[in-house]
């Protein structure tokens, strides 16, 4: 290959690392590297719960700019189990998805779906809502399986409490997950090319916030999440308790804020220092009827696009948006037919990747400000 004069590849990158290429107040642009690949942020990581994106071919996801996607180790865990999918050559291999994944510890998730959950010290017990078999998930057990399936980036198993919460109810979740978070990361080890992130908690009392970005800061991680936010909670509940939580992570690691969320919520949360975000909004939506463009949401269950020839978007790169007018997709979401969820989820997608790629450039051009006003502008403005 040397001969042919082919650009060598940058080498690969062998431990996990962040760095800050730019900043433009708050708002940070950055890449998360490591063997299997380098997410530019901020980021927008598609969820993909049973090891797919719903309605998307991995190839589709990738070709629309998403870095990484989202593994879930509950639903994993219980179909088809994290052993049967280690013994198959790990998630990548089971998911053909060759570049970085992301798990959740899946105490969320069991408290979002599983039947009969007793938490305590030591974890949480729990009976599966597929089948009912009883599963304990520790702090232990949650690493153990996420190193199983074999995700990049995985997070410490955690009590994310429902909002609104009396303070001593956030106080005790907020302290017993960061007693799981140094279980967590005795239980990883010493990994160089993964990550085990912290997630902070502490509701919407900034002192418990505060106290608890502290001490996972203390104990040096690779990656914070911020956690027990999007649980209900109006939208300026969350951006303050961003404003209070991100001064105290470090400048030089990533944050996640898990769960997050409409484009507004994006660019605002941008602007208070995140840098990467997962959301079920776009695909669910797209399954739903919904379009997410740059003129704000499209509904295409409404009879106004009956005769309505045009595009989605016809700026777009993406075909979804371009190619088919809303006539066509309104159709297609009224006779509940696939290519209907498929084509509005690809074009959701491709929105929330091209969102995500206008900030990065505004924020590398020192132009973030402008740019948030101008997107909110196209939003404003509505439909073509
Ligand atoms: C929607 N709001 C929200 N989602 C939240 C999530 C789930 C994030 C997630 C991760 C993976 C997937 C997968 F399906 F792709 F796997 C799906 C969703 C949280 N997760 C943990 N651990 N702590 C939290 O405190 C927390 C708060 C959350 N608010």
């Amino acid at each position: 290959r040397m001969g042919l004069g082919l650009p060598t590849p940058d080498p690969k990158p062998e431990k996990f690392g962040f760095k800050l290429l730019a900043q433009d107040g708050k708002a940070r642009r950055g890449e998360v590297s490591m063997p299997r690949g380098t997410i530019r942020t901020p980021a927008f990581m598609p969820v993909g719960t049973a090891a797919t994106v719903k309605f998307m071919y991995p190839g589709q996801v990738r070709d629309l700019g998403a870095d990484v996607i989202l593994g879930n180790t509950y639903h994993l865990m219980l179909r088809p189990g994290a052993e049967r999918i280690h013994s198959l050559g790990g998630l990548h291999k089971f998911a053909n998805w060759k570049y970085p994944i992301l798990t959740d510890s899946g105490g969320f998730q069991v408290m979002s779906l599983a039947k009969l959950r007793k938490m305590s010290e030591q974890g949480v017990e729990f009976k599966s809502h597929i089948d009912g078999v009883k599963h304990f998930m520790s702090p232990e057990r949650s690493i153990e399986i996420q190193c199983q399936l074999g995700s990049d980036i995985q997070m410490q198993l955690d009590e994310c409490t429902r909002l609104p919460a009396s303070e001593d109810e956030i106080e005790r979740a907020m302290q017993l997950s960061l007693r799981w978070a140094e279980r967590c990361k005795i239980e990883f080890g010493d990994r160089p090319g993964q990550a085990m992130f912290g997630i902070v908690q502490g509701g919407d009392i900034p002192r418990l916030r505060e106290e608890s970005a502290q001490s996972l800061k203390d104990m040096d991680l690779k990656g914070y999440s911020i956690g027990g936010l999007a649980v209900g909670e109006p939208q300026q509940v969350m951006l303050d308790m961003l404003e209070v939580t991100c001064p105290v992570l470090p400048e030089d690691k990533p944050r996640y804020l898990m769960g997050v969320g409409t484009p507004d919520d994006l660019i605002e949360s941008v602007s208070r220092g995140v840098d990467m975000f997962d959301c079920v909004m776009p695909t669910r939506a797209g399954r739903h009827g919904l379009a997410f463009t740059r003129y704000g949401k499209v509904n295409l269950k409404n009879a106004r696009h009956k005769d309505d020839h045009r595009p989605l978007d016809p700026l777009s790169h993406c075909p979804a948006a371009r190619d088919y007018s809303r006539a066509y997709l309104y159709h297609l979401v009224k006779s509940n037919e696939a290519l209907g969820s498929m084509l509005l989820t690809w074009n959701n997608l491709a929105y929330y990747q091209e969102l995500m790629q206008g900030m990065r450039d505004a924020i590398e051009a020192g132009r973030f400000e402008d740019h948030k006003v101008e997107v909110k502008e196209g939003w404003a403005r509505g439909d073509i």
